[in-house]
């Protein structure tokens, strides 16, 4: 099979090629959950998914894209599992810090993340809270990866529906800190809430965070503790 990517290609445009393939794949995803189509035709387009899978899986890399620095300077992880624009498992969210420091994301959930009759899996909602709460660490300079996490689901989540989700850092002891947040309605009602404590590995401090090389991913640094 001939491989139709050289190492002149433009990184920028090889990765919104990228980009475009994950948000087709995610709404194939969603297209399998749904489809009523004949068994032939399910038969036939798995077959066709197969030779797809084989061109793409022609030129491997060793794991997925991870924190790198975009135009501009500004960090960015495309390949992440919950905001990863060129990962089709992430949604992808997209989360904006508050001038408070506060970290906020709008986002819908999709049919192939159902768990329950007509809404979202528990797994889902902890998957999003998790790394929300981990933004919000990091946001407030106290980056960490979670040690606990404790959800309270008050209500079903609907997927196909505008939600918002939010977090906010809440205390700090040593390399521990602890944030909480929530997945809620347009107006505000809680569906689903959760707390958490982040630990900063030690090999963290004193360099940007998440950054097993050093500090060129231009997250930013912990705090003073
Ligand atoms: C700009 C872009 C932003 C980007 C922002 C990106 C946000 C991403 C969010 C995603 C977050 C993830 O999914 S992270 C992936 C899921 N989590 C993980 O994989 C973590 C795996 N676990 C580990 O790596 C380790 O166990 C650590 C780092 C958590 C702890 O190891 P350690 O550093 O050796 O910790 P250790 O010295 O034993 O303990 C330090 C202190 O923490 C406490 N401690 C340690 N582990 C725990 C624990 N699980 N639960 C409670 N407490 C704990 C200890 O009691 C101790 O308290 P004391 O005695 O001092 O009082």
């Amino acid at each position: 099979m001939t491989i139709d990517v050289t190492p002149t290609e433009d990184a920028e445009a090889r990765l919104a090629a990228l980009v475009e393939l994950s948000r087709r794949a995610r709404a194939l995803a969603d297209a399998v959950v749904l489809t009523d189509v004949p068994e032939s035709e399910v038969t036939a387009v798995a077959a066709e998914l197969a030779a797809l899978t084989e061109r793409l899986g022609a030129l491997r890399r060793e794991s997925p894209r991870s924190f790198e620095l975009g135009p501009g300077g500004v960090p960015r992880n495309v390949g992440n599992a919950v905001t990863g624009s060129a990962n089709p498992h992430a949604l992808p969210l997209v989360v904006r810090v508050t001038p408070e420091r506060t970290v906020r994301a709008e986002l819908s959930f999709r049919p192939v993340h159902a768990g329950p009759p007509a809404s979202v899996h528990g797994g889902v909602s902890a998957m999003i809270l998790d790394h929300l709460l981990g933004e919000a660490v990091a946001a407030a300079g106290f980056p960490g990866v979670t040690g606990t996490l404790t959800l309270r689901y008050r209500r079903p989540v609907p997927y196909g529906e505008p939600l918002v989700a939010t977090a906010e850092y809440t205390r700090s002891e040593g390399r521990k800190t602890w944030a909480e947040g929530r997945i809620a309605l347009p107006d505000g009602t809680a569906l689903a809430e959760a707390s958490g404590l982040f630990v900063t590995p030690a090999g963290w401090l004193g360099r940007g965070a998440g950054d097993e090389t050093g500090s060129k991913s231009g997250q930013a640094p912990v705090r003073e503790r």
